[in-house]
């Protein structure tokens, strides 16, 4: 079961401060889409939108064609997974499990067994018993299990350590092939998470910079490596976006594409072309807007 996503000149306000801006997108079904922006972009108010906790100001919220505020049907559908004050949580994971078992009419309750063994929650504890990272994967395990045709992580790696949040990335790469749905991951950890991104939506500042699948992000720069001074002559005149040097070689990554010739004299000079990395297209994308 997938779903589509739909925003139409969507603003949110508090009080008098717009915190979205006329935001317009589509988010294909079935597809891991990676939302980044810096702090205070707006990632978890957009995130809030889309799973109904808020109303917009302005402007509409639609999964496949339906507007998602005050929806239980549709509601029902979209699983939101932030970072929760566990801190009054006095039940163990068990119980706690049974509201998303019986609210949640895709959950698999033998994969959820199965992911709590991967992470090794324990379930014999009161959850706000549970460490920081314990307490995401258990969060984790609620979204993955819930098989909701949309579910939203922000941030839900918080305090998770690197072997968790590959277990993390793993799961949510097997799963989505098994049960096709649409995830929403936001992130800072670009660098991290890139690769399990279809589409990368960025914000800054309420506003949209950029909704476009991955290979056309990644093809809008390029890495250039070679002997340091055939490098800076050939990346004159190009937007620079970083550069590192290691003894004669250096590697500088440019923003635009590179054209046929371009390729041909780059090769000719014995020079690597290569991707641009996404954080470092994120980093000047939004540096650019300021
Ligand atoms: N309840 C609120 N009342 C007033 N302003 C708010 C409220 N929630 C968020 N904001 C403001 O809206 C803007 C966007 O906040 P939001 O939490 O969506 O950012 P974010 O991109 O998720 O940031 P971060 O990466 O730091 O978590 C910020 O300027 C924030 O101060």
């Amino acid at each position: 079961m997938v779903a589509k996503i739909k925003l139409s000149n969507v603003t949110l306000k508090f009080g008098k401060f717009e915190a979205l801006k006329d935001i317009s997108l589509t988010l294909e079904a079935g597809k891991i889409h990676g939302l980044i922006g810096r702090n205070g972009a707006g990632k978890t108010t957009l995130l809030s939108l889309l799973a109904a906790f808020r109303e917009p100001t302005q402007g509409q919220v639609e999964i496949d064609g339906e507007p998602v505020f005050e929806n239980p049907e549709k509601m029902q559908q979209i699983a939101f997974i932030y970072e929760k004050n566990y801190a009054d949580e006095y039940e163990k994971i068990p119980a706690m499990l049974e509201f998303s078992e019986n609210y949640r009419p895709n959950y698999d309750k033998e994969y959820a067994d199965y992911l709590l063994k991967r992470f090794k929650l324990p379930l014999d504890k009161p959850v706000y018993k549970l460490s920081k990272g314990m307490q995401s994967a258990l969060n984790v395990v609620i979204g993955l299990a819930s098989r909701t045709p949309i579910t939203i992580f922000d941030e839900a790696y918080l305090g998770m350590d690197a072997p968790s949040r590959e277990i993390f990335y793993q799961e949510v790469l097997a799963d989505l092939a098994k049960h096709p749905r649409t995830f929403i991951l936001s992130t800072h950890l670009v660098s991290e998470m890139d690769y399990l991104f279809d589409n990368v939506v960025i914000i800054d500042q309420g506003r949209l910079l950029l909704n476009e699948d991955y290979e056309t992000i990644s093809a809008q720069g390029a890495s250039i490596t070679g002997a340091a001074d055939q490098v800076d002559a050939f990346v004159t005149g190009r937007k620079v976006l970083n550069e590192q040097k290691l003894g004669g070689t250096k590697s500088v990554m440019v923003f635009g594409t590179l054209d046929e010739q371009d390729q041909l004299t780059a090769r000719q000079q014995g020079l690597e072309i290569g991707p641009v990395s996404l954080q470092d297209l994120f980093i000047h994308l939004t540096e650019e807007a300021r």
